[in-house]
């Protein structure tokens, strides 16, 4: 292994490994710490964590055992992975994982930067935008864990630090690798110990990957690794991507109430596919809607894709929070949709789309995958995967961000395997 990967959450590490696969490296994405050795021949591994919003020695903790692992199998490089809009609060945890990490490599630097060009987060003098916005004006202001405040990241982050934070502007950045590995070293003798990197276009991160050859630990979001695996004679090339021919039926699940996929299930129904809605409601009543739920797809299954969805507008979300709680309404749809997605495979689905980061953790989950390979992008940051059931059967599998994905994504999925 090259490069070992800690992701703070489950849609980020395959978004992280997506970009790995298109630099040309062959990526697996472990669920969790892994008790088993890594595969022989993978140039990364992405260890998968739910840490973004747990508490930080939490986050600490199962920060430390991926490094371990990743350490006892090789790995030359550490990157932690975290989201393209930074999304943390006053107490972490990029920046108390980031410092944990620094210490068990005896590391005196490294650089943090969530700028991802290809889905409109850029960093320019240190401020972080979502598309034409500011991160506190883009809708992360109202993120019901992490609301973002402030677009400053040398500000965010050092609030979060122990060390000095410094900045790797847009001038040096735009200039070349060389002024960039000058530039580390005057920080570095000034005492900085993170540095957050302006970043506007792929050029420039593909500018900043020389200059962190052979730095023990990169922090980001994923745009960072495109430049990476040349550091290791890494070049693009379509083996990557391969994985084994697609078989079985075809099915969606949607947990995510985000504006992107929001889109996507209006796409979906408006284009005469099956889709059903699960009804939170219903749910608390007692009612077994994944039963349900599976007894309308089975049918179906045979003619196309179907789509089961608890997706829906904010103000529908906000009225289901304040009658059931958001943690309590969140957990219940959650361990709902699971359970109809391990149904839906049961049934004989074996090219599933699961839309939302939680939702994709607690599916993952259900059935029971350990760990996936990855395969060739459907939309920038969400790749097909491949996975082995525990019955031993293959499954390929998406795993999309919620604000991920043009609003033909479902069909586009499936047409890619065809
Ligand atoms: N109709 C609904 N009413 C209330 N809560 C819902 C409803 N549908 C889904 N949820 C919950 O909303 C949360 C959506 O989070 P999830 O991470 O899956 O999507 P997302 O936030 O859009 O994705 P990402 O984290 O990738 O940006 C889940 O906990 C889910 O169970
Ligand atoms: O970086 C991103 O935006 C995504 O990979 C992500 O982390 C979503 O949760």
């Amino acid at each position: 292994m090259k490069l070992g990967c800690i992701a703070d959450d489950f849609t980020g590490a395959t978004d992280l490994a997506n970009n790995l696969v298109r630099a040309g490296m062959r990526v697996t994405q472990a669920i969790g710490v892994p008790a088993a050795a890594a595969q022989a021949d993978a140039d990364a591994v992405v260890v998968a964590l739910k840490s973004r919003t747990i508490a930080p020695a939490q986050a600490i903790e199962q920060s430390l055992a991926a490094l371990h692992w990743l350490r006892a199998n090789g790995a030359r490089q550490i990157y932690f992975k975290y989201c393209s809009t930074f999304d943390s609060t006053p107490r972490g945890n990029i920046g108390p994982v980031t410092e944990a990490l620094m210490d068990a490599l005896g590391t005196d630097f490294t650089i943090a930067t969530p700028a991802f060009p290809d889905n409109k987060r850029t960093v320019f003098k240190g401020h972080l935008f979502v598309g034409e916005l500011l991160l506190n004006e883009s809708g992360m202001q109202d993120h019901p864990l992490t609301p973002m405040h402030d677009p400053n990241l040398v500000r965010v982050l050092q609030a979060q630090c122990r060390r000095k934070v410094g900045l790797i502007d847009h001038r040096t950045v735009a200039d070349s690798a060389d002024a960039i590995a000058r530039r580390i070293a005057e920080l570095r003798a000034q005492g900085v110990g993170i540095a957050i990197v302006d970043a506007v276009s792929n050029d420039d991160l593909l500018r900043l990957g020389p200059a962190l050859k052979g730095m023990a630990l990169v922090t980001a979001g994923s745009g960072v690794a495109i430049g990476l695996p040349a550091n290791f004679g890494i070049e693009p090339s379509s083996r990557a991507s391969q994985l084994p021919p697609p078989a079985g039926l075809q099915a969606v699940v949607s947990g995510s109430c985000s504006l992107a996929t929001n889109q996507q299930v209006q796409e979906f129904i408006r284009s005469g596919r099956p889709a059903l809605a699960v009804d939170p409601l219903r749910i608390a009543a007692g009612e077994d809607v994944a039963g349900q739920a599976l007894a309308w797809a089975a049918p179906l299954l045979a003619g196309g894709p179907v789509l089961v969805y608890s997706t829906a507008q904010p103000a529908a979300v906000a009225a289901i929070q304040g009658r059931l709680g958001t943690d309590q309404s969140g957990a219940m749809v959650e361990r709902t949709i699971a359970a109809i997605a391990a149904g839906l495979v049961r049934l004989g689905v074996r090219q599933l789309v699961v839309a939302g980061g939680e939702t994709s953790g607690a599916c993952v989950q259900a059935l029971g995958v350990a760990q996936l390979q990855i395969g060739p992008q459907i939309d920038p940051g969400v790749p097909w995967c491949h996975a082995l059931t525990p019955d031993g059967q293959g499954l390929h599998i998406a795993l999309k961000s919620g604000n991920f994905g043009t609003p033909d994504f479902f069909a586009k999925a499936f047409g890619m395997l065809q």
